[in-house]
């Protein structure tokens, strides 16, 4: 069984388009724990453009599934983590200005550093991540860090499968494998939607969870907005 984690970066997105709190974080992670979801991501950025880090906060005195805090361990995320101990830390080597996250650890570059950083949070009793591309390399060296779990970087397979590709999930079977035979679980993400994901989960190999928030959203937009839009007509006749 893969857990569904949801991650509500959107939900905050559209929050502070208005600078109010409507709709209210930390509902909507209750209400989506409610709906069945087995976890709630989040990603807080340092310009705290969707996320704020008083959110983690917040979040992590409501949230009863596994919480995720993903980020790039800059002081600032790493002291947030080490305050708000979720369940697993997701590290990522995002740039600052980044739109989204666009690439995975080169784990041989930073592997002292990520040693020392996954030993911290272990010490803290937090559960640790690597987000990381399919290259065999990158996966043995992510072994030697001594993190708990990789996030396979799915955007690639993402776009590929769009198109028609389905071939693309071969590098991802292959370091499934690898990471299942070097002891690490295996976490996925960005870029999964409603479309892709069962083919996804049918292919790799214990499949631990999926964090997924853009595409989640989007649907549940279409999902809801027929029901929502007669519900206004209904009350303006
Ligand atoms: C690591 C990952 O793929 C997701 O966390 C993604 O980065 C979502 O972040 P944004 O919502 O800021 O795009
Ligand atoms: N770790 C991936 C994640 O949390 C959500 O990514 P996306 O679905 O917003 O692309």
């Amino acid at each position: 069984m893969t857990k569904l984690s949801v991650n509500i970066n959107k939900i905050a997105t559209l929050r502070n388009s208005r600078g109010g709190n409507v709709p209210n974080l930390l509902k909507v992670a209750s209400d989506i724990e409610s709906f069945g979801a087995e976890g709630i991501t989040i990603h807080p950025r340092p310009d705290e453009r969707h996320i704020r880090y008083q959110d983690a906060r917040d979040l992590k005195k409501i949230v009863t599934t596994e919480y995720n805090i993903e980020g790039n361990p800059i002081q600032s995320f790493m002291n947030l983590v080490l305050e708000t101990k979720p369940t697993q830390v997701t590290l990522v080597p995002d740039a600052i200005d980044a739109i989204t996250s666009n690439s995975g650890w080169d784990t041989i570059k930073h592997q002292s550093f990520l040693r020392e950083v996954i030993s911290e949070f272990q010490q803290n009793g937090i559960r640790t991540s690597v987000f990381i591309d399919t290259d065999l390399k990158l996966i043995e060296a992510a072994a030697k860090t001594g993190a708990d779990r990789i996030e396979l970087y799915t955007e690639d397979f993402a776009t590929q499968y769009q198109l028609g590709n389905k071939s693309a999930i071969v590098p991802y079977i292959d370091a499934a494998i690898l990471a299942n035979e070097l002891g690490l679980g295996i976490n996925a993400g960005h870029d999964l939607s409603l479309e892709n994901i069962r083919f996804f989960k049918e292919n790799i190999p214990n499949l631990s969870e999926v964090s997924i928030g853009h595409a989640l959203i989007a649907e549940s937009l279409y999902l809801g907005l027929e029901n929502v839009v007669s519900m206004y007509i209904n009350k303006l006749k």
